[in-house]
């Protein structure tokens, strides 16, 4: 028998019981919610990270649909347990959905939700920040300041990497990598080197479609490519069995020395202790983290190597992208529970986000809405 979690409740009476794992961002979710009958559960527990235990507490006897969040292991236990309970819908309030086991989902007739486009440009932009960051030497030299070393203005002070003519390098061309790529080339004027395993039409043709050639761009056909070519890459891939590692001691090998590395996108993605020795042979080579291999904790060595500039997985973190992160989570639970179909084109959820009228009558993004043979919306 799991231990009772603490909860906060809204709408006692609400005919729906939807369970949220967290407090997120806004009040326009849980409006959302409870003006369509629902009662909302969300765990005030102050542990970060819910085990599976906790969550099927939460879950309960009677459950509809359940927020949770990429820390939780959402796999055959709490599927099955949200199944018996009767719930048929649950969202991660996040786009990347690697902590998902999709099929177990499937298995269970569970909708899965997930939360893209919201958080397209503010991920770019931590993206872009960090590739700043690192190139500057920016954290190196706010510490150096702090602890009261500078004597005054010298020509070798802090010298870094100059980004206008180089070469920037996508790794990952979907959604957020092209917006980093578009800030990186219209921002700073550097050329475009990008690999997607699928994709083919990206930023460089919506360049040549406005009649504008600023940089040169082109397609790599293999990862290499980007990687012996380009002055600063930023890593944007999914994570799955294809990119875990993508990222290795070979690959570093063939990176220019003082080449920039950017990860926005999943720690897995690059061979951490790979990295780490990699920094630490190689001084100008610069990284900046925003994930890590096994949150919330860094490989041994990271914490020390002054050419790594990280973060807590803060790349999503502006408040609209937030608040709407978690109004694109609870509207896919609760359109599943009011048997909403599947909104046509997850690239597109502005008709979501305006505060201004009620969202449509449709669930904004469900992963395995083919598997389990949901409509999709006409509106
Ligand atoms: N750090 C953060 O807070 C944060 C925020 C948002 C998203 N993310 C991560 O970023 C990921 C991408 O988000 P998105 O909205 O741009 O998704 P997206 O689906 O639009 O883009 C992912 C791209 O990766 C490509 N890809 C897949 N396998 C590949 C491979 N083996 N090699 C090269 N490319 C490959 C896909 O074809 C696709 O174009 C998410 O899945 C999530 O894990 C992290
Ligand atoms: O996948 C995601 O959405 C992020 O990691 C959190 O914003």
């Amino acid at each position: 028998m799991a231990k009772p979690v603490q909860i906060e409740v809204w709408n006692p009476n609400g005919k729906y019981r939807v369970v949220s794992t967290k407090s997120m961002p806004g009040t326009r979710w849980i409006n959302l919610l409870i003006q369509q009958d629902c009662r909302l559960e969300i765990c005030t527990e102050k542990k970060t990270i819910l085990s599976v235990d906790d969550i099927l507490a939460l879950i309960g006897d009677r459950c509809d649909g359940v927020i949770g969040q990429l820390t939780e292991d959402w796999g055959e236990t709490l599927f099955s347990g949200l199944s018996k309970a009767g719930g048929k819908a649950f969202s991660n309030m996040a786009v990347g959905y690697n902590n998902v086991d999709v099929e177990a989902a499937n298995k269970y007739g569970v909708a899965v939700g997930n939360t893209p486009g919201v958080l397209t440009e503010t991920t770019a932009e931590l993206a872009a920040s960090l590739s700043l960051a690192a190139a500057r030497r920016i954290v190196e030299a706010d510490e150096f300041m702090r602890n009261g070393k500078y004597e005054g203005w010298l020509p070798h002070l802090f010298v870094g990497n100059l980004l206008k003519g180089q070469t920037v390098g996508v790794i990952g061309a979907g959604r957020i990598g092209s917006a980093y790529a578009r800030m990186m080339v219209e921002g700073f004027k550097m050329n475009l080197i990008y690999y997607d395993l699928y994709q083919s039409t990206p930023y460089g043709q919506f360049l040549k479609a406005n009649g504008e050639q600023p940089v040169t761009w082109k397609r790599a056909s293999s990862m290499e490519e980007v990687l012996q070519e380009a002055d600063v890459i930023s890593l944007h891939p999914i994570l799955d069995k294809t990119t875990y590692h993508l990222v290795n001691k070979e690959r570093l090998a063939i990176m220019k020395k003082e080449a920039i590395l950017v990860n926005c996108s999943r720690g897995p993605v690059i061979d951490e202790v790979a990295l780490v020795e990699h920094l630490r042979e190689n001084p100008m080579f610069r990284v900046g983290l925003d994930v890590f291999e096994d949150e919330p904790y860094m490989k041994p060595g990271l914490a020390d190597m002054k050419n790594a500039v990280v973060v807590p997985h803060i790349a999503s973190a502006s408040k609209w992208t937030r608040e709407g992160m978690a109004t694109l989570a609870a509207l896919n639970v609760l359109g599943k529970i009011k048997g909403y179909p599947v909104w046509g084109n997850p690239n597109d959820v502005d008709a979501f986000l305006n505060e201004n009228s009620p969202p449509p009558a449709a669930c904004p993004s469900i992963v395995n809405s083919k598997a389990l043979g949901l409509p999709v919306s006409k509106l």
